[in-house]
Parts: structure tokens; sequence; C-alpha cells
């Protein structure tokens, strides 16, 4: 598994934290940055996270910002993006067994690094489960491919 990370200077400590969550799982992993001293905008890291996971080059995107919005709407401007913005972990779970999410977004600004780590986990280590929501996620694939 192969995870691309990226936040703005509003994510720059969580994307930190959760740096080093995915040393200890062993998960393979690039950080794009910030590497900020002052404002950076979210859109120069979280559309080219979700390029380079659309186009196939990382499984998953993790994507950081103050609340996570600017993030989770820039990502989702990327055709093939399927980025969910998650505060707990129930939706962590079914964001992956049922929209196929392939990006996270979380606001720092908005939990505390305990719970975003439960979050990265469960996202990681859940399927997508098809079946009834093939024809869902499709229909949205089939909407932007139009
Ligand atoms: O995009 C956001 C809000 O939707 C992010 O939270 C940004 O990190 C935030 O807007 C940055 O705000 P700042 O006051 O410029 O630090």
């Amino acid at each position: 598994m192969r995870v691309i990370l990226a936040s703005d200077h509003g994510g720059q400590n969580l994307r930190e934290d959760i740096a080093n969550l995915l040393e200890e799982m062993n998960v393979e992993f690039e950080d794009i940055g910030c590497d900020c001293e002052g404002s950076v905008d979210y859109p120069d890291y979280g559309i080219p996270a979700a390029e380079r996971v659309a186009s196939g080059e990382f499984d998953y995107g993790i994507v950081i910002c103050g609340t996570g919005i600017g993030m989770s709407i820039s990502a989702n401007k990327v055709k093939g993006a399927r980025c969910a913005l998650v505060h707990d972990v129930f939706s962590a779970k079914a964001t992956r067994q049922h929209n196929d999410a392939n990006i996270l977004a979380m606001g720092e600004r908005v939990i505390g690094p305990g719970l975003a780590r439960e979050i990265v986990t469960t996202f990681l280590s859940e399927s997508y489960e098809g079946g009834r929501h093939a024809n869902r996620v499709e229909k949205m694939m089939a909407y932007e491919n139009q």
C-alpha cells in the first residue's frame, strides 16, 4: 500500500503526527508538505495529492488543513478522486466500505491527534464492499466522465 500525505499550514502539526503513525505502521508513504513557516493555499497541496492518487501512483491520499473542508473540496475537483472528510471512526469505516473513498481529509483544528490516528488506522484497514454500493459509486464516476 502506498499513501500520499499533504497539508497546508493549518494541518502541518497533524500531518507530522500522521507521518509518524504511518512509519509505525510500516506503510510506504510520500509526504509532499507543506514545509511552511507562514501561510500557504490548500489547493496547492490538495490537488497534486489527489492527482497522484487518481493516476494510480498512490493507493490512498491523506490531506489535512484546519478544518479539512478546503482540502476535501480541492481534492474532489480531481477526476477519479473520492475524498471523504472524516472526523469520527464510524465514518472512516463506512466511507471505505460504502464509498470506496480513496482520499481521507481531516481538520487539525477540529480533532485531536489520538482520534485522527484511530481514523487513519481504520481508513487504511477497511475494504470496499461493492455489492449494493457498486451502482452508486459507478454513477458518481460516470457523471464526472460525461
Ligand atoms: O480550507 C480551510 C477551511 O476550509 C482550512 O481550514 C485552512 O487551513 C484555513 O482556511 C486556513 O486559515 P488561516 O486563517 O489562513 O490559517
